[in-house]
């Protein structure tokens, strides 16, 4: 699959780091001889923030090339996305150029922040709007307004590529999300302009209270619960009246004038200038990452789009005739003081090697949820060769036994073709309710003497049976 980034800025970067690291080739079409810099630098972070939202590797990165011209860029690609800047003559001038090189399925999606698609088509180019966030290789949210068709195609392509679209019902300037951070955004400009707040200050306002609610929860059903037991119709009878009262200057806007700008910049320098803005990024990246993993675990907002994303990456197949139990590519937050993985997370990708075979026999979420499941008893890690950030790792599983409550595997560690490290583990059949070993259902049983019978013939594993200190 091919995508064209025609304006490879901020959002044009972001786009382009997004195919490409599912996959897609990606051509850039922009006249500003810095661009490849540019996305290269940003490229650079999403490499180490991306791939760690994930426990399986996404598939191998995509080709990316950069084109002086828009139309060589366009042809052939399946999606254009333009994200040149917000001016209406700018994208009028851009969006013709590209549904001419275009081909007559490719989707053309337009960045704009606050365009309406009648305001982009009035010269006719069957765009979309798609509206995506600061950075668009991490953040799953894109508001999708226009023809209905061609939206629930984009749809499919953007859930393909580990994103949300949500399909805005009605066109309206700034869609959905951009009214509402743009109301925030008045207030808070008003705050400074009239004295009440420093920059820093509402930034604190908003990271140390509703910004962390509104990641897991929304505006609705953080609200909800703020109505206690009697929940919204509650919250709405006590907090209704506050409408009137004199708590907003929503309906007006500051005078936008030099000093303004002069005002909000000094402020900000003073607040984050000591950082630059690539530092900023990889700081807002790694919280950004910490935040949706921790989602992963109750599956709420982003964490169950990366989840249901990365169940409907392919198979890994097999390696050396057995099967690949995980693939996966090193996070930085694996790496330690001695600049490699650190000896905790060999452990774990063993652990989630485990657990793959584990489904693999029937040993999956429902066969827990009913009460039975193995437990590890013993371990014994060998560390062969050093793994470093962004390597990706593949684990194979060879079953040295599996009869009766017993789980007896060995896990293979593989840097690309250099074999880091081997687990050898036993597990051992338990009933969750008692917490004493049990036998197999027998179906799980059967599966296992499959995958038994397989790896009979196969030699003995070299490092099988180590003791700690033993000379190879
Ligand atoms: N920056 C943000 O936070 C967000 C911006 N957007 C939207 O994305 C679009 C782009 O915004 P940014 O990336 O922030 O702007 P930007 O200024 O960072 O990038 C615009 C890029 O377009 C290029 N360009 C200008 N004329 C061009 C042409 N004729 N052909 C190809 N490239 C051309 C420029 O060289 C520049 O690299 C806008 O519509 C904006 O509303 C959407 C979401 C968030
Ligand atoms: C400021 N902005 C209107 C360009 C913001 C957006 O469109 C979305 C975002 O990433 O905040």
């Amino acid at each position: 699959m091919k995508a064209a980034i025609v304006g490879g800025g901020v959002i044009g970067g972001g786009w382009a780091a997004r195919f490409l690291l599912n996959g897609w080739d990606v051509a850039v079409a922009d006249p500003d001889p810095q661009a490849e810099r540019k996305i290269t630098a940003v490229l650079d972070n999403a490499r180490r923030a991306l791939p760690a939202l994930y426990d399986r590797a996404l598939p191998p990165e995509g080709r990316l090339t950069f084109h002086a011209n828009l139309a060589t860029a366009v042809v052939g690609a399946d999606w254009v996305q333009e994200s040149v800047p917000e001016v209406l003559e700018v994208k009028h001038r851009i969006l013709p150029m590209i549904a001419d090189a275009a081909g007559p399925n490719a989707i053309i999606g337009s960045s704009t922040s606050g365009f309406k698609p009648s305001e982009l088509n009035a010269v006719g180019t069957g765009a979309i709007v798609a509206h995506p966030f600061n950075p668009v290789y991490l953040l799953p949210l894109v508001e999708l307004v226009g023809d209905a068709d061609t939206c629930a195609r984009a749809a499919h392509i953007l859930r393909g590529v580990g994103m949300y679209p949500l399909t805005v019902r009605q066109e309206i300037d700034a869609h959905i999300a951009d009214r509402l951070l743009e109301a925030v955004w008045r207030e808070a400009l008003w705050l400074v302009k009239d004295g009440i707040a420093t920059t820093a200050e509402i930034d604190e306002a908003i990271r140390m209270g509703f910004g962390i609610r509104w990641a897991q929860m929304g505006l609705f059903e953080t609200y909800r619960i703020a109505g206690g037991e009697a929940g919204m119709a509650h919250f709405m009878a006590q907090f209704g009246p506050a409408l009137s009262w004199p708590w907003t200057k929503l309906m007006d806007v500051p005078e936008f004038n030099d000093d303004l700008v002069d005002l909000i910049a000094t402020q900000s320098d003073a607040q984050s200038g000591h950082l630059s803005i690539r530092e900023l990024e990889r700081l807002r990246d790694d919280n950004v990452v910490a935040m949706i993993r921790a989602l992963r675990r109750t599956g709420s907002g982003a964490g169950g789009v990366v989840t249901a994303h990365e169940a409907a990456l392919p198979d890994a197949g097999e390696r050396d005739s057995l099967p690949v139990t995980v693939t996966r590519q090193v996070p930085s937050s694996w790496t330690d003081y001695n600049g490699h993985m650190n000896e905790t997370h060999y452990l774990e990708a063993s652990s989630l090697a485990t657990d793959r075979f584990m489904q693999m026999i029937g040993a999956d979420a429902d066969y827990i949820a009913s009460g039975r499941s193995y437990f590890t008893v013993e371990s014994h890690v060998c560390h062969l060769n050093e793994v470093h950030a962004g390597d990706r790792l593949t684990v194979t599983t060879q079953v040295l036994a599996g009869t009766g409550k017993r789980l007896h595997l060995f896990n293979r560690i593989w840097r690309d073709d250099v074999l880091a490290a081997t687990v050898e583990t036993m597990l051992l059949h338990t009933d969750l309710s008692t917490r004493r070993t049990s036998d197999p259902d027998p179906a799980v049983t059967a599966r296992l003497s499959n995958w038994v019978a397989r790896h009979a013939a196969m030699p003995a594993p070299n490092g099988a049976g180590r003791y700690v200190g033993q000379r190879p």
